[in-house]
């Protein structure tokens, strides 16, 4: 299995368990984030956590081993849109969402990050928008949801110049919620958010989530997808995949 979870006192966790190819997400992991959605729905549900095994990544973005056989625009399409319709159904859940960021969120790793509404980031994490550097954009909505999040030219940055970040750079740029330097720091936080009655958190996500609605979010993620799986078929994008993928078995 590629996920667990988990739930203890009404916070259910999310956990990707794929250390050995750094969280990558594959449609199994997909399937598990449909599942969360719909076991999140539960009143009796406070607070989501989405995590991953492992100290050396949180998720390196769509499993490419996999991912690099969908060669047509149409055929990226598809694993893009189911994926940007489940992080779009996680970012407008009724409860906060807690990403966890135990190591590095590169590509689509930092994109489930984003689409959650705080990112607690240990100390050793790298993170980025990296899929400039294989010739796509953000393409599971991440780019929409950055933009949403962060001062419009530090995003803008983010994502054209593809680099990564230390959570010390991600903090400052308005990214992480908080860097975690220990288990305290972690429950720290969240002791606080328990501190305030699960109504409270409720109503002012439900105040965001109005926002979003009103501003048109899942058509501009809508564009994001259909931008991206343009670029994708491009041979660009499968020189710059075969690049990673023979790289790693030199
Ligand atoms: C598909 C959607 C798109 C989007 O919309 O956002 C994307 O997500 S594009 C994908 C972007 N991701 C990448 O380009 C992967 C980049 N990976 C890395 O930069 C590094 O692996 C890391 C995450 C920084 C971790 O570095 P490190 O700890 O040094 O590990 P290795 O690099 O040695 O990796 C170990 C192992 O895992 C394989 N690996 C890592 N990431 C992926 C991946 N996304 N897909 C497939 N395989 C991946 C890597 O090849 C190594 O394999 P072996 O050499 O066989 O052990």
């Amino acid at each position: 299995m590629s996920y667990t979870i988990g739930l203890k006192d009404g916070i259910m966790t999310f956990t990707i368990d794929r250390p050995h190819i750094r969280n990558a997400v594959n449609d199994e992991v997909t399937a598990g984030l449909e599942e969360l959605v719909q076991k999140a729905q539960d009143p009796s549900i406070r607070l989501i956590i989405i995590t991953a095994s492992g100290k050396q990544a949180f998720c390196s973005g769509g499993d490419l081993s996999v991912f690099h056989a969908l060669r047509t625009e149409e055929q990226a399409y598809g694993m893009l849109k189911r994926m940007s319709d489940v992080l779009y159904s996680i970012k407008t859940l009724p409860v906060p969402v807690v990403a966890v960021v135990n190591g590095a969120a590169v590509g689509g790793g930092c994109e489930i990050a984003t689409a959650c509404d705080y990112r607690l980031v240990w100390d050793h994490a790298k993170c980025g928008f990296i899929q400039g550097t294989l010739a796509i954009t953000s393409g599971w909505g991440g780019g929409t949801y950055l933009l949403e999040t962060l001062q419009h030219d530090k995003a803008l940055k983010m994502l054209s110049e593809a680099k990564v970040y230390t959570a010390n750079e991600m903090k400052e740029l308005g990214w992480a919620s908080a860097v975690i330097h220990n288990e305290q720091d972690h429950e720290e936080f969240f002791e606080s958010m328990k501190k305030i009655h699960p109504d409270v958190h409720r109503a002012y996500k439900e105040m965001a989530i109005r926002k979003w609605h009103m501003t048109g979010l899942q058509e501009r993620v809508e564009q994001e997808v259909r931008r991206c799986a343009i670029l994708w078929e491009k041979d660009a994008h499968h020189d710059a995949v075969d690049n990673f993928l023979n790289k790693s078995q030199k």
